[in-house]
């Protein structure tokens, strides 16, 4: 599969780079000058003055550094190499966590500071301690200047759960708890693999080619929507759904999370006109969900579905704005997640024939119903959720106290800390044959190993849908895998925003005798 393969070490642009970006402001200014008055009237006084701007800004970056290390009687982590505007560059392409996971590889630390035109320090945090003591401390925000974009992906730029921080986020955490109660995850379990049987059956009539993160999206959503919140999506609604959200995330979620002007500029530019439209139409499906379930009223059947607790719940949903944007939500940040996670696991054990032969025989041994108890499985599962961490990036912090690393920097109190799950999960101090695919790693873990582990995020924060996507992860995977076996037709490339994707991934099926 074809991941970043230009180094960025070779490019070092760190040094030239950011003094001639940090001197940028006194040049710009200058250039404007001539513009206005012409740098002759301005005489040779007024060019050296504004020339002593973009120095003066450059030597307090550096005045900066020296006065943190005073302050926090530490020093700050090092700068990333690569100029602010590479560091941007790659922030808005596909290949971003390949190329931070090579800097820290090569770095003598795995938290690192970034050049971005914002204020206060920016740092990625790829080492296992510090990004559990972050997750885990009650002082620790969202930054509300990253996950404001994200309101805008459910058309109106209402808050919901992810967005919050704070009582409001907590009324919503506590009012959908429910709907992930034990018994209500079997029953959304069990309706996943309805979805699974017309999928295999799909499969057992076509060519014996998949595309798997674009049959596994489609199998997903119609899980969820149908699971949790009492609705049949169409195929052409799971198509609308499913390209919509993702150009709306690559607007909101990454080009406007790094060029902050795209909020400004709005309408002006034409990925925000368009990120627009298509988040109308994700909120216009969820208005026929919500009008549906309106139609049939609370049920029986639909007692403790997401769709019934944020109906029904005037406080902590406190309009019909609140409501959508939840849903939304939900879908959003349910879908994508557990159909990639699935797509990464089908590939892995593509890939690795004689693993995946050892869980058909381990399946082969069980009834159906005690799959999930499978040790092997849930091996393989983790060894590929540890590989390919598809929220490779999701959490990300202003932190409320300084935190010392492991190599002894001092991150300073209000740093907005990005923590990379796909660093933590492939340090080789930690693991062994990192890049490697191997279950058997988790036959006898060590602690660091465990700590390191955290797909779902940690603390108050972690996802609240974690045993939903778990347990849809494991009975899709072993469902397929019982009766096919998988090889790797084409092995398309891999992607990132907002979460890993494995684009265009095709596998050959063969059906094997059960
Ligand atoms: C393999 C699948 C999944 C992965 C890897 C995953 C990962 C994550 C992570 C890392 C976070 C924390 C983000 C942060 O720290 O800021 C999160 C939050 C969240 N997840 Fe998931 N997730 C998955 C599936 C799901 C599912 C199935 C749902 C619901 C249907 C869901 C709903 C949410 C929500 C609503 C939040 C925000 C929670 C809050 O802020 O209190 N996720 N997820």
């Amino acid at each position: 599969m074809s991941v970043f393969s230009e180094s960025v070490l070779d490019d070092d642009t760190s040094v030239f780079g950011s003094f001639v970006e940090e001197l940028a402001p006194g040049l710009v200014l200058l250039l404007i000058a001539d513009a206005v008055w012409g740098i002759p009237k301005m005489g040779f006084f007024g060019t050296i003055a504004i020339l002593c701007i973009g120095l003066v800004y450059y030597f307090f970056g550096r005045l900066n550094d020296w006065y943190s290390k005073k302050i926090f009687g530490g020093i700050l982590p090092p700068f990333a190499p690569g100029s602010m505007m590479k560091h941007m560059e790659m922030a808005t392409c596909g290949q971003y966590p390949w190329w931070l996971l090579e800097i820290a590889n090569k770095s003598n630390s795995r938290v690192f500071r970034v050049s971005r035109p914002t204020k206060g320090h920016k740092c990625i945090v790829g080492e296992y301690q510090v990004a559990r003591e972050i997750l885990t401390d009650p002082q620790s925000k969202k930054p509300p200047a990253i996950y404001n974009q994200m309101r805008y992906v459910n058309g109106s730029g209402d808050a919901s759960m992810f967005t919050l921080n704070g009582k409001r986020w907590h009324a919503k955490r506590r009012a959908c708890v429910p709907a992930f109660s034990s018994s209500r995850v079997r029953k959304m379990n069990s309706i996943a693999l309805e979805h699974t049987e017309a999928f295999l059956e799909l499969l057992r009539n076509g060519d014996g080619v998949f595309d798997v993160s674009s049959d596994m999206q489609s199998l997903v959503l119609g899980a969820i929507s149908e699971s949790a919140f009492d609705y049949i999506m169409s195929p052409q609604e799971k198509k609308e759904f499913s390209e919509s959200v993702r150009l709306s995330l690559i607007e909101y979620a990454r080009n406007a999370t790094v060029h902050t002007y795209r909020s400004w500029l709005g309408w002006l530019l034409p990925g925000r006109r368009r990120a627009s439209v298509v988040a109308q139409r994700i909120r216009n499906i969820m208005i026929r969900v919500l009008k549906r379930y309106r139609e049939s009223g609370e049920t029986e059947g639909n007692r403790g579905t997401l769709i019934q607790l944020i109906a029904s719940d005037d406080n902590a949903f406190r309009n019909d704005d609140e409501k959508l944007a939840q849903l939304v939500e939900f879908l959003v940040a349910g879908h994508d997640t557990t159909s990639y996670s699935i797509s990464w696991a089908l590939i892995s054990l593509a890939k690795h024939p004689e693993i995946q032969t050892r869980l058909r025989d381990e399946l082969s041994r069980m009834r159906p119903e005690n799959w999930s108890q499978s040790e092997y499985l849930r091996m393989c599962m983790k060894e590929s959720t540890r590989l390919n961490p598809v929220s490779s990036s999701t959490s990300v912090r202003v932190i409320g106290r300084d935190i010392r690393t492991k190599g002894g920097y001092v991150i300073p109190k209000g740093s907005t800390c990005f923590l990379w799950f796909l660093l933590l999960s492939r340090d080789p101090s930690v693991f062994d044959d990192p890049d490697e695919y191997k279950p058997s790693r988790w036959e006898n873990p060590t602690r660091e190993m465990l700590d390191s582990f955290m797909p779902f995020s940690l603390g108050a924060r972690n996802c609240i849908g974690q045993t939903l996507a778990g347990a849809h992860l494991h009975t899709v995977v072993a469902r397929i895998c019982s009766e096919f076996e998988l090889t790797v037709e084409d092995e398309g490339k891999v992607d990132f925003f907002m979460t890993l994707k494995p684009i265009g991934a095709r596998l050959k099926v063969r059906r094997v005798s059960r």
